[in-house]
C-alpha cells in the first residue's frame, strides 16, 4: 500500500540525496523535489529519483502572471512527475492557466500531474497574516477562501496545515487533496514552521497526504523515524 507520506528532499545536490535515500533503497517511496534541490540539479534528478521508481512532488510554488505560468507548466509537464503545485495567491485566471499548460505539455496516454495550491505556507502565523500580510481575514477564512478558489479554478487539492484539513473536507468535499506539511513528532523541534502538528494528529484531522522534512532527513536514523511515522498514521502515537 503507498503511504500517505511525502518525504521532502531538501539536500542542494544529488549526491545528498543518494547518500539519504541509500538506506530506503528497497522502498519506494513519494519524494518532494523543492527549490533547493532542483534549482542545483534541474531535470536530472527528477529522471533519476523516477527510475528508482519513487513518486515525486516538484513543489515550486509556481507565482506569475497566467502566460508565465501556463508555459512554464507546459515544459515541467514532460517531466512526467506526480504532483505539482501553485500559489493560490496568483489567483483563479492563474490557477486555470497553470492547468491549461500541463494539459498542453503531457505527452500523449500519459495522466497530467495532479496540481494543487499553496493556500497559506505552515510559517505563516495568524499574526504575520494580519501584520505583514495585511490580511484582515482569520487563517481560517483565508485558507478556507484560498481553497474555494482554487477547486473553482479546477485544481485537484491544496497545501495547509493540517489544523485547516476539517474545514476545508466541509467545504471543498473529501475528495478534494490535502496536503499537509507542518509535520513534527512531539519531541521534535519546530524549527521555521508555525502551523504544526504530529503525523497521528494530522492522521485525526483527515489529511490525504502530510509532508515530512527535517523530521525524517535529521533523524539519528531516518529509517527509524519513518517506521515511528508508520506507526503514528496507525494511530499508535508515542509521545
Ligand atoms: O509546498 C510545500 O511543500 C510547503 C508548503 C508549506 O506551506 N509549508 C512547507 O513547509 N512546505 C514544504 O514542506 C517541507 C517541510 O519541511 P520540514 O519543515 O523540514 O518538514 C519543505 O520542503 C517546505 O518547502
Amino acid at each position: 500500500m503507498n503511504d500517505p507520506f511525502i518525504v521532502a528532499l531538501d539536500f542542494s545536490s544529488g549526491k545528498e540525496v543518494r547518500t539519504f535515500l541509500q538506506p530506503f533503497s528497497h522502498t519506494s517511496l513519494f519524494v518532494k523535489v523543492g527549490m533547493e534541490l532542483y534549482y542545483q540539479e534541474g531535470p536530472a534528478i527528477i529522471h533519476s529519483l523516477k527510475e528508482q521508481g519513487h513518486r515525486i512532488f516538484l513543489d515550486l510554488k509556481l507565482h506569475d502572471i497566467p502566460n508565465t505560468v501556463k508555459r512554464a507548466m507546459q515544459g515541467l509537464a514532460r517531466l512526467e512527475v506526480d504532483l505539482v503545485n501553485v500559489h493560490a495567491a496568483g489567483g483563479t485566471r492563474m490557477m486555470e492557466a497553470a492547468l491549461e499548460g500541463l494539459e498542453a505539455g503531457t505527452p500523449n496516454g500519459a495522466r497530467r500531474p495532479y496540481c494543487i495550491a499553496v493556500t497559506q505556507l505552515t510559517s505563516t502565523s495568524e499574526q504575520m497574516l494580519h501584520n505583514e500580510l495585511w490580511i484582515g481575514r482569520t487563517m481560517e477564512e483565508t485558507v478556507l477562501h484560498y481553497a474555494a478558489l482554487a477547486k473553482q479554478s479546477g485544481l485537484d487539492g491544496v497545501v495547509c496545515s493540517a489544523k485547516e484539513v476539517p474545514l476545508i473536507r466541509k467545504h471543498c468535499g473529501e475528495a478534494f487533496l490535502t496536503v499537509t506539511p507542518g509535520i513534527r513528532f512531539a519531541d521534535d523541534e519546530k524549527n521555521d514552521q508555525v502551523r504544526v502538528v504530529t503525523p497521528y494528529e494530522a492522521k485525526k484531522l483527515g489529511a490525504s497526504f502530510i509532508v515530512i522534512g527535517r523530521s525524517i532527513t535529521c533523524a539519528e536514523n531516518p529509517i527509524a523515524a519513518y517506521e515511528r511515522l508508520q506507526q503514528e498514521w496507525k494511530g499508535e502515537e508515542k509521545k
